[in-house]
């Protein structure tokens, strides 16, 4: 049996260039797709409450909600903003070849660097790497899809915005002035779509396993793993980025303070053939380093 595979998707020009991308491949699979577009409302009525069902991610909640309610069939994230545990009923389907996993400060000149200088980034993990790197600069915040954080870093007298790259250059902007940041370590999964689907879907499981790319998705994998170890469930600055070569594994990951003066940080090498508890033990690594102590401080002060 086909069936038009009803891919969900939020409304900036990111996600729809995500969807349509995804729906580009189906369709070279000879895979019929339409695109929904999902609005995110306070209107998320269903009979549990969210977290009963395991549903956290601000970024993907709305498109968790619609795949519940059987509104869409698949839905396509940036695997960054998915968190580690996927709500009940919803696995992953595939993991897209990775783009570009940089950071990229786009800036307005590059005198500031060596003085006092006003960085925007609404990630706490840029921010703390950022000011471990240079103690003297501010960070301000700046929240918002990435047109709007373009315009608001022009419109600013901040010395430069950071973001990522693969961001950027999937809608196609590029900026005069930008730098890549090869020092800083990514987001877990940066550069990495996610396509989820739903647990009894059968047919667009396999229809979506297709576009699995195999190396990403070891990548991904072992970021995550470490992220999960890290943070039990609480936001903190950590930094992750696994590269697959000639098999084998390289590992690089950071944990921070958040005002970047504490960092802690691991390298590992492993054989794509012992990945098994790779993530983990590289976070214990981190957390045996005093990690353990700035964790619990991370979890007192959400509490607060
Ligand atoms: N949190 C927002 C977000 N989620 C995914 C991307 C870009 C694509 C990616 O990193 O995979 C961005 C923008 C950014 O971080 O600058």
């Amino acid at each position: 049996m086909n069936k038009v595979i009803r891919i969900g998707t939020r409304d900036s020009e990111l996600a729809l260039w995500q969807a349509k991308t995804v729906q580009a491949a189906l369709e070279k699979l000879g895979h019929e797709s339409e695109l929904v577009p999902v609005k995110s409302s306070g209107d998320l009525n269903l009979d549990q409450p969210l977290y009963e069902m395991g549903i956290t991610g601000i970024f993907t909640k709305t498109l968790d909600v619609a795949m519940i309610k059987n509104e869409i069939d698949i839905a396509v994230h940036s695997m960054k903003d998915v968190p580690t545990a996927l709500p009940k009923g919803i696995i992953e389907g595939a993991v897209m070849k990775r783009a570009n996993f940089s950071d990229i400060l786009v800036h307005k000149g590059l005198d500031f660097l060596d003085a006092e200088g006003i960085i925007a980034t609404g990630s706490l993990r840029r921010k703390a790497q950022w000011l471990n790197k240079y103690p003297t600069h501010k960070v301000v915040d700046l929240r918002g899809n990435v047109n709007t954080r373009m315009q608001k870093l022009e419109d600013s007298d901040w010395n430069g915005a950071i973001f990522a790259a693969a961001g950027l250059e999937r809608i196609e902007i590029k900026p005069d002035n930008f730098i890549d940041l090869d020092w800083m370590i990514p987001a877990p999964a940066q550069g990495a779509m996610l396509i989820v689907v739903k647990k009894e879907d059968e047919f667009c499981q396999k229809a979506v396993s297709a576009l699995n790319h195999r190396e990403t998705e070891i990548a991904v994998h072992i970021e995550r793993e470490f992220l999960k170890k890290l943070e039990g469930g609480c936001t903190a600055p950590i930094g992750a980025i696994a590269t697959v070569k000639d098999d084998i594994v390289h590992f690089k990951g950071s944990l921070l303070s958040i005002d970047g003066s504490t960092k802690f940080e691991v390298e590992k090498e492993v054989p794509v053939d012992e990945i098994e508890g790779f993530g983990e033990a590289c976070a214990e690594e981190i957390l045996n380093k005093g990690g353990k102590e700035l964790m619990l401080e991370f979890k007192k002060v959400m509490k607060k």
